[in-house]
């Protein structure tokens, strides 16, 4: 009899994956696998290949709505899509990210919001950008029944404050606001937190300090799980992070059905007989 191996149920691979499973894979290091789903379609394929988590990220401003950026998504296109994710998602714990201008005046204004995307959307949880001061709004909604996952060092909602897509935390001050914010969002009840640019060795030193997961993007190898931009993993978008990697070349993939099609119908090669219904 061969060896059980996927198939052995053990706390980090759960029939379902849910909140407390973030932890469980942290203190078993086992790595929090995460990418980005905003359709039905993807969520599937993605949800069966074993990913823990879909984030339906505020990204879908700029991968699939055309955007310049994640500033104009709205909290109306986020349910649309964090439903759609939900409704595909079998095993993956869906997060659904707060957009810009959504949850930052208050905490009964991100109440509002992470309500509507887990009663309307169906999201597990929901994540937030800022360190300290989002204490509020992360305590609130941690003790009203919604998972929040936070998110530190490059928030692209902020790039006009910061003036750009830059590395954060780079030198001791900055390093240290950062554990700071990092401490904060644990000790206000949050379930895991996206390190997206920074430093590797700041990363390294957050996850230790941390009891809950840290999830990189562009921080390194040593936090308890990683997430991607599903473009950018499958090599679909014209460009990507330097910090990303292509897994596969599904752009490419997807351009040749696409002209193969053309060139069928054009030659009449297409549809065929056993596409064609009789009288
Ligand atoms: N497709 C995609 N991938 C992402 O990782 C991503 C999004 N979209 N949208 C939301 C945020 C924005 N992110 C970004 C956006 C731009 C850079 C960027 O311009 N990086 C440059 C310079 C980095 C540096 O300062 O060294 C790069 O060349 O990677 C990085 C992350 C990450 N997120
Ligand atoms: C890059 C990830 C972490 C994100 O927030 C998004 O896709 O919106
Ligand atoms: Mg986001």
């Amino acid at each position: 009899m061969p060896a059980p191996q996927e198939s052995t149920p053990v706390p980090t691979q759960p029939k379902r994956y849910r909140v407390p499973h973030l932890r469980a894979s942290k203190e078993a290091g086992r790595p929090i696998t995460m990418l980005t789903a905003y359709d039905a379609v993807t969520a599937r394929i993605f949800d069966a290949a074993g990913v823990d988590s879909l984030l339906v990220g505020d990204s879908i401003g700029n991968n699939m709505l055309g955007y310049p950026s994640t500033l104009p998504v709205t909290v109306d296109q986020m349910v649309v899509a964090t439903r759609a994710v939900a409704g595909a998602a079998a095993r993956a714990l869906v997060v659904a990210d707060l957009p810009f201008g959504s949850y930052e005046a208050s905490a009964a204004q991100a109440h509002a919001t992470a309500v509507r995307l887990m009663k309307e959307g169906g999201a597990g949880a929901v994540k937030l950008e800022g360190g300290q001061h989002m204490v509020e709004q992360v305590r609130l909604l941690s003790t009203t029944g919604i998972p929040v996952v936070g998110h530190l060092g490059l928030t692209p909602q902020s790039e006009n404050v910061f003036g750009g897509m830059k590395v954060q935390g780079r030198g001791e001050a900055a390093a240290q606001k950062l554990l700071a914010d990092a401490l904060a969002l644990e000790a206000a009840g949050a379930v895991a937190i996206v390190l997206e640019m920074v430093p590797g060795p700041l990363a390294t030193r957050v996850t230790k300090e941390l009891a809950i997961p840290t999830i990189g993007i562009g921080a390194g190898v040593e936090c308890d799980g990683q997430v991607l931009v599903w473009t950018d993993m499958a090599g679909m978008a014209d460009w990507a992070p330097k910090f990303s990697r292509a897994f596969g070349q599904v752009g490419a993939a997807l351009s040749a059905a696409a002209g193969d099609y053309v060139g069928a119908v054009r030659e009449r090669i297409f549809p065929g007989p056993e596409h064609t219904f009789d009288e």
